[in-house]
């Protein structure tokens, strides 16, 4: 029963949060967070983690290229490779069961994926199957699509597995949030949005433990 799960943030953390209190109040199927990643030095994820008493540490892809000039595309691919190489040595000390992104702003590239031993990864994307695909400014793009289009729009979010095509991996939990142009403003979709993320996020790391049990 269980598992050991590592949570990849970029930012705020207020996912991460919802793991955090699923896992106290015994709602996570025994799942245990070891270690909270963060791309991000400035991540107010990474004092939540603290706060619970788990492990952190940042990995910063701008430590690796910050002194490349901006031109050097070869030398920044190079750059991103080692960056791959060194998040999969962090991720793996700690043997992880499951590897969550929660709110995590880097696309994990063919090097990560490669190395990372097969451990399933999943993400939370607030959009749906399909929609806004590989873009992080998903929520903004479907209000905006609503009011300009003057037809109500199905949206919403999805946890899903991920694979080296952005977004398209299989999907563990979606929720529909129905939007009606003129009906509310952009940052009240937004919060009604991270509520079903707080859900959904918990739901499909069950899930996605619980399946990994079967293997
Ligand atoms: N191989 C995969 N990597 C990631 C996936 C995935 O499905 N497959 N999901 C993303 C999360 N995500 C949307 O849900 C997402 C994250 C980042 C980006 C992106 O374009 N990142 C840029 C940097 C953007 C920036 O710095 O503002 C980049 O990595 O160069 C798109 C979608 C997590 N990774
Ligand atoms: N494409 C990835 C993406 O847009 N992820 C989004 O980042 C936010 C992180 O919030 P948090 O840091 O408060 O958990 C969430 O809204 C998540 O869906």
């Amino acid at each position: 029963m269980g598992g050991r799960i590592t949570v990849l943030i970029s930012g705020s953390g207020s996912n991460l949060q919802a793991l955090i209190d699923a896992q106290k109040e015994g709602k996570l199927a025994n799942g245990e967070i070891v270690r909270v990643i963060s791309s991000s030095k400035k991540a107010y994820g990474l004092t939540r983690a603290e706060n619970a008493g788990i492990p952190t540490q940042v990995h910063s892809l701008y430590n690796y290229t910050k002194e490349l000039p901006k031109d050097d595309k070869e030398g920044r691919k190079n750059a991103r490779v080692s960056f791959e190489q060194d998040l999969c040595e962090l991720i793996l000390q700690n043997e992880p069961d499951l590897i969550v992104c929660a709110g995590w702003l880097l696309i994990l590239g063919p090097t990560f994926l490669a190395n990372i031993g097969g451990i399933p990864i999943i993400n939370l994307h607030p959009a749906l199957p399909g929609a806004f695909d590989g873009t992080t400014h998903a929520i903004e793009m479907a209000w905006k699509r609503c009011q300009e289009e003057s037809e109500p729009l199905i949206a919403g979010c999805m946890v899903h597995y991920v694979i080296e095509e952005v977004d398209k991996g299989k999907p563990l939990v979606v929720k529909e949030l129905q939007i009606i142009p003129g009906e509310e403003t952009l940052e009240q979709y937004e919060q009604r949005v991270h509520e079903a993320e707080h859900i959904a996020i918990v739901e499909g790391t069950v899930l996605a433990l619980n399946s990994n049990k079967k293997i």
